[in-house]
């Protein structure tokens, strides 16, 4: 099993999720600025439905600074490509290839998460697989994925009762709304939208998303 770094209900971190679209120079620039804003424990490039081309050229790119960072660095869907490009780990939804599948071609160490929406059966499903975490969303309505399955902020605290491992929250998360699924007990909070089109700058954005995330911690 991969190591995602936030095992065992420590401080929540943040999970920040490409555009699903990018230039590679200006979104090289808004990279580097997020992972100056402060922590940030992953990073998923999501080109969705781009080019293999395209997703070489901006893992080539971008690994890099995020292994710099100590930020773990995760493809989207393409697990054949995650293991060529010796990334961290692959994301894989329902509709991709079975967690098992991507276990047994990236082997041990990889990071694996698995979308799992509102459901405590498919959560239950992909951690006992052995799934690095579990992703549940969309919580908002989100800009970037237009069809998304409602989910319950209860989900988030009954699977912080049931088991340690990882849940990842998703879906229209911003600043301004964040608190709700930390204190219903994400330990990571997925964000796209909220931190690549912030008013003031993704660099900002990440400052503010670890200051909800120290405030919620300092009033447990
Ligand atoms: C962290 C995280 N959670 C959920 C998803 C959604 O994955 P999926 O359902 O496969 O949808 P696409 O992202 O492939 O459109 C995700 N990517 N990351
Ligand atoms: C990629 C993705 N998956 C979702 C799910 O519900 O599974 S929501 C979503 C989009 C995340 O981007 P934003 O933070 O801009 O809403
Ligand atoms: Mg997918």
């Amino acid at each position: 099993m991969g190591t995602v770094p936030n095992v065992g209900r420590e401080r929540p971190r943040l999970y920040l999720i490409s555009p699903p679209e990018i230039d590679l120079d200006t979104f090289e620039t808004a990279f580097r600025e997020a992972l100056a804003g402060g922590d940030v424990a992953c990073f998923q490039l999501r080109l969705k439905d781009r080019p293999a081309t395209e997703i070489i050229a901006a893992t080539k790119r971008l690994m890099p600074i995020a292994e710099q960072a100590g930020v773990a660095f995760l493809l989207n869907d393409d697990v054949e490509l995650a293991r060529e490009l010796t990334v961290d780990g692959v994301h894989v939804g329902q509709d991709d290839m079975p967690y098992k599948k991507a276990r047994a071609l990236l082997g041990p160490d990889a990071i694996i998460g698995v979308t799992c929406k509102n459901s405590k059966h498919l959560a239950m499903t992909a951690g006992e697989a052995g799934a690095d975490y579990v992703a549940f969303g969309a919580f908002f309505p989100s800009t970037t994925k237009a069809e998304t399955v409602k989910a319950d902020p209860e989900i988030l605290g009954w699977w912080s009762e049931t088991t340690l491992i990882p849940s990842v929250a998703i879906g229209g998360i911003t600043v301004e709304n964040a608190e709700i699924l930390l204190k219903s007990g994400a330990d990571f909070l997925a964000v796209s939208s909220g931190v690549w089109d912030f008013e003031s700058g993704p660099k900002d954005a990440v400052a503010a998303f670890n200051q909800v995330i120290d405030k919620v911690m300092t009033s447990w």
